[in-house]
C-alpha cells in the first residue's frame, strides 16, 4: 500500500479549516503510487485528492503546484491546486508538505489505441505552449546531470554487458546535448514522465494529465520521447507500434508544428529518454528508500527499449 503517512478523517478536521472546501467527509487512502501519500477526500464541495510529499520539500513543491495552476487557468486539462485562506499552495500536515488538487474524472487507459495516443499528442503540445511564460524555473532534476551522477553508483552492480551498455550510451548523450542541433531545441517546462498512468482518460476523452512531481524545465522533445517510449510500444518488446506513433506525432504537431532541429536530434531523444528511466529504476532497485518502499518497477524493461531504440529506427517526426 503506497500510504507512506497513516491519516484518517479525524486528523485532517481541523486542518482542513484553512480550505475553502467545506467539511471533510470521507478520506480514503490509494494504493497505487510509489512517489507520496495520496488519498482521495470527498468534501461538501466535491471530490479532491490530497497528497502528502514523502520526498519533496517546501521549497521544491511550489513549482510543480503553481505549474498546475498555470497550465489549469490555460485551459490544459490537469488537476487544480486548492489553495488556502493565504493562498498558499502546499501547508504543512504532520510534519510533510501537503496539498489538495482537483480530482479528475475517468481511468488511466493501460490498453491505449491511436484514438488515445493522438488525444495525448495533442494535449501534450497544448501544455507545452500554455507553460511557455510560466515565470518560475527549475531544471529537469532526473537529466543529463542525474544520470551522470547515477551512473557510477549503479554500474558496480551490473554485468558487463549491461555495464557496457550503459557506459556506452551515457557518453552518446554527453556528446549529442554537446550538439549544435540539441542546443536549439525549443525547451521550457515539461512533465518528463507522462505515462500511461498518468493520464486519465473517460473512455476516449482525456480528462486530465497528472503527476506532475518529475516536471522541470527540458526540451520539449524530450518529453515527446518519454511519452512515446511508453503509450506507443508492445509492452512486452519495447517495440514501436507505428500506427500510435503516428497518431500521437501528427496530433501533437498540429497543435505546435516540430523544428528541423527537433527532426535531427528524435533518434538520439528516444534513446535518452528510455535510458533516463533505465537509470532511474536501477538506482530505485538497487538503492531502495525505505523498508516501506515498494516492489521497484523492472529495470530491464527500459533496457530492452533502449536496445531496440540503438537498433531500430523509429518513425521519422514528420
Ligand atoms: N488529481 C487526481 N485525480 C484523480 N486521481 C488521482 C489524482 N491524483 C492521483 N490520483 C490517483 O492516485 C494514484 C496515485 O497517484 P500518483 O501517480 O500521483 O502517485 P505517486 O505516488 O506520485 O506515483 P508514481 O510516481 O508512482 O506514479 C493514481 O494512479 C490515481 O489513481
Ligand atoms: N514512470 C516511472 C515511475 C515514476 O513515476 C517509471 O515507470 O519508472
Amino acid at each position: 500500500m503506497a500510504v507512506f503517512t497513516a491519516l484518517n478523517l479525524d486528523d485532517i478536521g481541523q486542518w482542513m479549516q484553512q480550505f475553502p472546501l467545506g467539511k471533510p467527509l470521507a478520506l480514503k487512502g490509494i494504493a497505487s503510487g510509489i512517489e507520496n501519500s495520496n488519498f482521495f477526500l470527498t468534501t461538501e464541495r466535491g471530490e479532491f485528492v490530497l497528497t502528502i510529499f514523502e520526498n519533496l520539500s517546501f521549497e521544491q513543491l511550489p513549482f510543480y503546484l503553481q505549474l498546475m495552476r498555470h497550465l489549469a487557468e490555460r485551459g490544459v486539462l490537469v488537476p487544480a491546486p486548492i489553495a488556502n485562506a493565504d493562498g498558499e499552495l502546499v501547508c504543512a500536515l504532520q510534519g510533510k508538505p501537503a496539498a489538495i488538487v482537483s480530482k479528475l474524472d475517468g481511468q488511466s487507459q493501460m490498453a491505449p489505441q491511436a484514438v488515445h495516443c493522438a488525444a495525448v499528442g495533442a494535449m501534450l503540445a497544448k501544455m507545452h505552449l500554455a507553460a511557455q511564460d510560466f515565470p518560475l524555473q527549475q531544471p529537469n532534476l532526473r537529466g543529463l546531470d542525474w544520470w551522470n551522477a547515477t551512473t557510477p553508483t549503479v554500474l558496480p552492480h551490473l554485468d558487463d554487458a549491461r555495464a557496457h551498455l550503459l557506459r556506452a550510451e551515457i557518453h552518446f548523450q554527453d556528446a549529442f546535448a554537446a550538439c549544435a542541433s540539441y542546443k536549439a531545441l525549443p525547451r521550457g517546462p515539461v512533465h518528463a514522465d507522462l505515462f500511461r498512468n498518468n493520464v486519465m482518460f473517460d473512455g476516449e476523452r482525456l480528462t486530465g494529465f497528472f503527476d506532475f512531481y518529475f516536471a522541470g524545465c527540458d526540451s520539449w522533445l524530450f518529453d515527446v520521447a518519454v511519452t512515446i517510449n511508453d503509450w506507443c510500444i508492445d509492452l512486452d518488446t519495447g517495440v514501436l507500434d507505428i500506427a500510435r506513433v503516428r497518431a500521437l506525432l501528427d496530433a501533437y504537431q498540429a497543435v505546435r508544428p516540430f523544428t528541423a532541429e527537433e527532426q535531427t536530434a528524435w533518434q538520439p531523444m528516444l534513446r535518452a529518454a528510455a535510458l533516463r528511466f533505465w537509470l532511474s529504476r536501477l538506482y530505485d532497485y538497487y538503492q531502495p528508500r525505505a523498508a516501506e518502499m515498494l516492489t521497484p518497477h523492472d529495470p530491464t524493461h527500459f533496457e530492452r527499449i533502449l536496445r531496440e531504440r540503438i537498433a531500430t529506427p523509429a518513425p521519422e517526426l514528420f
